[in-house]
């Protein structure tokens, strides 16, 4: 057997966390070569590495300073068609405080390796927890991810990072009013009434990944998010001006999202009845580290009981149910079995001839 064979990744990854400085302590220390726990499997993984047949794309703009019923449209329309969509003009969110939250993100990354250490876990365990968080593979991605649960229960917000604490709390203070200001719109662009949507979700988004991207010598060969739908009603993205992050078209092509200066970005979850569309995010930088804070806004009720299915008002004899009611557990354990793309939720859908 080759030498090569003799890998054993368990004892890397194991190496890796104790180091407990993330992909950015790799970069810190000067790697020459990726270390292969970050190397894509190719040809055929979910995680294929950027390939050529990636576009530009310009993705479906909602301006909130436009009259309401406009406003609706776009939303309806860019839901339906792509999932993804720009919010401009967000009035009360100041761009000041989500730039002052990416910011704030980044300086918590850049802290030195001594000081951001006394975060890191191995696991995703507790209410706030830094760590580089395996994806199926198993792989480690190009990614380190600060995490802040908030709750049910209220997370211990004595845990946040000093760096990073009072940027986070105003941000996560602004999207309250900015998620249910998009609960309303998505609502309202079913017909169901603006409130709708609101009443069945936590307004508060639930849990926050606050993600950053080192620059990576090689960033053909590593994955920075793999390819996935969110768990969520929808997900509220704030992102630098790196970019990196694309979508999956019909066709099955990948399209850049250009980040879009003073944008918020939304995409729709697979709790929702819209489309959650595939997403991926690449390493575009040999140079630059990308910060992005993802928001994922949840359905308010996650015990067994509570069954996920189409709202029963939109149901007729034209528009007949397409996915079968199933709980939360049932869902994440089919996220778990199935891998983090569409099939995870196609295997809910009721065949209709
Ligand atoms: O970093 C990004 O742009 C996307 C992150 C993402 O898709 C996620 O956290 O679910
Ligand atoms: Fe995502």
């Amino acid at each position: 057997m080759a030498a090569a064979d003799d890998y054993d990744g368990a004892a890397a990854l194991a190496e890796f966390h104790t180091s407990r400085a993330g992909v950015r302590g790799l970069v810190e220390s000067d790697i020459t070569s990726v270390p292969r726990l970050f190397l894509a499997p190719r040809p055929s993984s979910p995680c294929t590495p950027p390939a050529e047949n990636e576009i530009p794309f310009a993705i479906p703009t909602a301006d909130l300073a436009l009259p309401r019923s406009a406003t609706v449209q776009l939303v309806r329309a860019a839901a339906r068609s792509f999932g993804f969509f720009h919010v401009t003009d967000h009035g009360d969110v100041h761009t000041g405080t989500v730039d002052s939250a990416v910011s704030a993100v980044r300086a918590f990354h850049e802290l030195p390796p001594a000081t951001r250490s006394a975060f890191y876990t191995p696991a995703c365990v507790g209410s706030v927890t830094y760590s580089t968080i395996p994806i199926p593979g198993p792989l480690l991605p190009w990614r380190d991810t600060l995490q802040v649960r908030f709750g049910p229960p209220a997370p211990d917000l004595s845990h946040l990072p000093e760096a990073c604490r009072d940027a986070l709390l105003e941000y996560q203070r602004c999207m309250t009013e900015f998620g249910k200001k998009i609960a309303g719109l998505l609502s309202e662009a079913l017909g169901v009434g603006a409130e709708r949507l609101e009443r069945a979700m936590q307004v508060e988004g639930w849990l926050m990944a606050c993600h950053y991207y080192p620059p990576c010598a090689e960033p053909a060969q590593v994955v920075g998010s793999m390819a996935h739908t969110d768990p969520s009603l929808f997900t509220v993205l704030a992102q630098d001006g790196v970019g990196g992050l694309q979508v999956r078209l019909d066709d099955g092509r990948w399209a850049d999202v250009s980040p879009m200066p003073g944008a918020l970005l939304v995409n729709v979850g697979d709790l929702l009845k819209y489309k959650s569309v595939e997403h991926r995010v690449v390493i575009k930088s040999s140079r630059d580290a990308r910060v992005s804070i993802a928001l994922f806004f949840n359905p308010a009720k996650r015990e067994e009981s509570d069954l996920f299915g189409p709202l029963p008002e939109l149901v007729t004899p034209g528009n007949p149910q397409r996915y079968r009611t199933f709980n939360l557990t049932e869902f994440m354990d089919s996220r778990r079995k199935l891998g983090h793309g569409l099939s995870s939720i196609d295997r809910f859908r009721i065949a209709h001839e």
